[in-house]
């Protein structure tokens, strides 16, 4: 008989069929007239027998549905010979769920991207089967098909709607479907047990057999097991029903044992902290049994959205040794994501210190700024690096990487292709375990180098501010020395028209008292601060100490090759354990295959010795020991760090005591002012008197002097003229000395201004 089928327009080759379920064959087949490859769904004599009203349910529920994670129908046609009708469909060459889950690498579930692609597109099937009224009831791996979309990554689409319905949410039915392993507790006790029940379902019972579905995909194991798998009914219906809401999994390890029960991911489940604490919530609420807490589709579908639409942050913690994803709403700003950081590695917000691209994070966002618009830049290789202010806070934790079996070398084929396929699951394990042990030490060394580049960077501002200071210094100590020389040449003019100077004597040597003390004791901060911050410059900017104190060399290096040097012991334990696959389709083995199979077996038990030791001896304690110099070298970062501030704050004082200096000087003018102003009216009184009521000073302001006055003789008017001459000179060059005073004054003001500017700006950023 010809291995080739068709129908009217498609033709398909039933030797190698792409899949088989309890109702069909599926092959891959063409379109005779554009050649077009396709899936060709053929039923078997026990589809063929199903009553015809179920057998048409499938042809007008895959009618109904168009959407790109549903697998699309391209027809249905009688067969030709046999008149039975096929389904054509969009051929998946990828396979399904179900079949990348028996792959070794993903034995422990998903990588957290995928995971995250198949929750988002059976979701969105999900969603359109809702909207047109359809319950799928028969969800599980198997029916999820794996495609490839043009940009290369994975499409998931639902298919197989044969056990699928028209039914709205609450809407009951009686009938069973669905897989064992993924049917709601109600259904199971109908369908297996075959109890007589008084439950009827509705079409929640998809939201089940979904968590089951997510769970299995995160971590690669079914959630809910007995001992003894799929017969122990009676064990499975009890783990079901007895579980306590909130509760995700319950395994009997042990005959007769009791069930362990958790409400967390496993430890051999990779995804992030991060991932895990939102993904959590999100099984316990799809494992609900309680009539009064399960969810409806549109709870999901909210849950499922804020899941998505959350944005990720890639964190490095070197005290903890922890990447971080933080999951993170769009809109949030930096307060929330410290926060989530804070949650994550329990170093308080106000503990953080983030850095990205060597600089502080609040350089490159402002406080404000909302999530979506950090830099694309962040990535896995490009985090933001978070170090603590207080040292001690992480510990080195022991991995935790399941035991390999143990191989023994009594030949029994049935048994050996298991245990080569656990062999070659925990193979993988470590080969993306050693991949992680190898980016986490290269990110200890980047954490380095980011810490140091903004210490150094931060240490740079202080030389700035210093410079800043230093001439504001000078400015305000030159606009001291001119004033108390004006009130020393002041004072002598006025001595000079004046009799008793004793008030502005004592107002001289005052100001001269306080003003030398003031700069006595600003002088000291500045030559301590300046001291200071020479030993930073030279120790640090300089010589580079604190880098110098580091070595690249702790750690697995790129020399080291171990990811290679796993990949390369577990190809030969991928080959072996094909090749125990195909020995276990054997009835027996002859003499040298099975000296081969002895081989192998052997080989099998020395290569995962080495694949553990290598793991273990090498990356562990390479890592190990490079985080705990790290801690060492922290340690002295964060005294540097600590001078730093110090030196900040110190040069703040700095700042304030100069400003109060400047109040003082400022004080003193007025004063001074304010006693000359006085000293003048008095002289201008006197001279007025003297004259009989005409004042000198006014003359000296708008001189010359009328001739035709005939109110004093010749001697007077010499006298007279002396003095005005005398005054109107004082004023002048006291005029003078004052705009030199407010030049002085006004750069002051600029200096202050921009000092203001940059250590508030550098404050405010900590
Ligand atoms: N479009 C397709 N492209 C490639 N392979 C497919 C396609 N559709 C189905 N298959 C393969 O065929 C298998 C059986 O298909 P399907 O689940 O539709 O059959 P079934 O008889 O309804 O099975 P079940 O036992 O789940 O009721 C699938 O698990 C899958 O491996």
């Amino acid at each position: 008989m010809s291995a080739l089928r068709g129908s009217f327009n498609f033709l398909w080759d039933i030797t190698r069929p792409l899949g088989q379920g309890a109702t069909s064959m599926v092959y891959k087949g063409r379109n005779k007239n554009t050649g077009e490859e396709v899936a060709v769904k053929v039923f078997t004599t026990a589809g063929n027998m199903r009553p015809r009203d179920v057998q048409m349910r499938e042809y007008t529920v895959m009618r109904k549905l168009n959407h790109s994670n549903i697998v699309g129908l391209l027809g249905i046609e009688d067969e030709q010979g046999t008149n039975n009708k096929v389904i054509i469909m969009e051929l998946s060459t990828l396979g399904s769920l179900y079949n990348m889950l028996e792959e070794p690498q993903n034995s422990f579930g998903l990588e957290e991207e995928e995971f995250l692609r198949v929750v988002n597109h059976v979701v969105s099937g999900i969603r359109h089967l809702r909207e047109n009224g359809i319950a799928h009831r028969d969800i599980k791996p198997g029916n999820i098909l794996r495609y490839k979309g043009d940009d290369g990554r994975s499409i998931y689409k639902l298919t197989d709607f044969g056990a699928a319905r028209e039914l709205e949410e609450e809407e009951q039915f009686m009938s069973l479907y669905g897989t064992e392993e993924y049917l709601h507790p109600d259904v199971y006790e109908r369908a297996v047990l075959r109890s007589p029940t008084r439950h009827k379902f509705t079409a929640k019972v998809d939201l089940w057999s979904l968590g089951v579905t997510f769970y299995q995909v995160a971590t690669g194991q079914l959630p809910f097991k007995p001992f003894g798998g799929r017969k122990n009914r009676e064990k499975m219906f009890e783990i079901v029903r007895k579980k306590e809401s909130g509760v995700i999994s319950g395994v009997q390890k042990t005959e007769g044992g009791e069930i362990n029960w958790s409400r967390s991911l496993p430890a051999t489940c990779r995804h992030s902290s991060g991932l895990k604490l939102l993904v959590t919530p999100l099984l316990a609420g799809l494992l609900e049994t309680d009539p009064q807490k399960v969810w409806s589709f549109d709870t999901f579908f909210k849950e499922v959205d804020d899941i998505t639409s959350k944005v990720k942050i890639n964190v490095f913690c070197p005290q903890t040794w922890a990447c971080l994803n933080i999951y993170i709403d769009t809109e949030d700003k930096l307060t929330q994501l410290q926060e989530f950081i804070a949650m994550q590695t329990e170093i308080p917000s106000n503990k953080q210190l983030l850095i990205f691209d060597g600089l502080l994070l609040q350089e490159s966002v402002s406080t404000m700024t909302p999530i979506n618009q950090y830099p694309k830049s962040i990535s896995e290789t490009n985090p933001v690096f978070v170090f603590s202010s207080i040292a001690e806070v992480g510990r080195f934790c022991k991995p935790i990487v399941p035991e390999f079996p143990r191989i023994t070398l009594n030949m029994t084929l049935e048994h050996d292709y298991p245990l080569t396929k656990m062999c070659a699951a925990l193979g993988c394990f470590l080969h993306k375990e050693v991949e992680l042990y190898n980016t986490k030490q290269e990110l200890m060394r980047r954490a380095v180098y980011v810490n140091v580049h903004e210490l150094y960077h931060e240490c740079g501002h202080l030389v700035d501010y210093n410079q800043h200071l230093e001439r504001n210094f000078k400015t305000v100590i030159f606009w001291k020395d001119n004033f108390l020389k004006t009130v020393e040449r002041e004072r002598e003019m006025l001595e000079f028209i004046r009799d008793d100077s004793s008030e502005l004597f004592d107002f001289e040597s005052k100001t001269k008292n306080q003003c030398e003390k003031r700069e006595n004791e600003i002088r000291i901060m500045k030559d301590n601060t300046k001291k200071t911050l020479d030993t930073l410059q030279k120790e640090q900017l300089k010589d580079k100490q604190l880098l110098k104190s580091w070595s690249d060399d702790l750690g697995c290096t790129k020399e080291d090759r171990c990811v290679s040097k796993v990949g390369v012991i577990l190809e030969s334990v991928l080959r072996i354990k094909n090749q125990f696959q195909e020995d276990r389709k054997k009835a027996s083995l002859n003499f040298n295959e099975e000296q081969i199979h002895k081989y192998d077996k052997n080989k099998l038990a020395e290569m995962c010795m080495q694949l553990r030791s290598l793991f273990m001896d090498h990356c562990h304690s390479n890592a190990k020991r490079q985080f705990e110099e790290f801690q060492n070298w922290h340690r002295q970062a964060l005294k540097w760090r600590k001078t730093r501030d110090d030196i900040e704050k110190d040069m703040v004082n700095l700042f304030e005591n100069m400003e109060a200096f400047i109040g003082q000087l400022n004080e003193l003018c007025q004063q001074h002012d304010t006693c000359v102003q006085k000293i003048i009216r008095n002289v201008k009184e006197k001279s007025y008197r003297t004259r009989g009521g005409h004042s000198d000073l006014e003359g000296a302001q708008n001189p010359p002097l009328d001739p035709k006055d005939k109110t004093s003789g010749p001697q007077e008017k010499k006298k007279h003229r002396h003095v005005k001459t005398l005054i109107g000179s004082l004023i002048q060059r006291m005029d003078e000395s004052r705009s030199s005073l407010y030049e002085v004054k006004s750069e002051i003001d600029t200096t202050k201004s921009m000092l203001e500017s940059s250590i508030l700006k550098s404050i405010l950023q900590r």
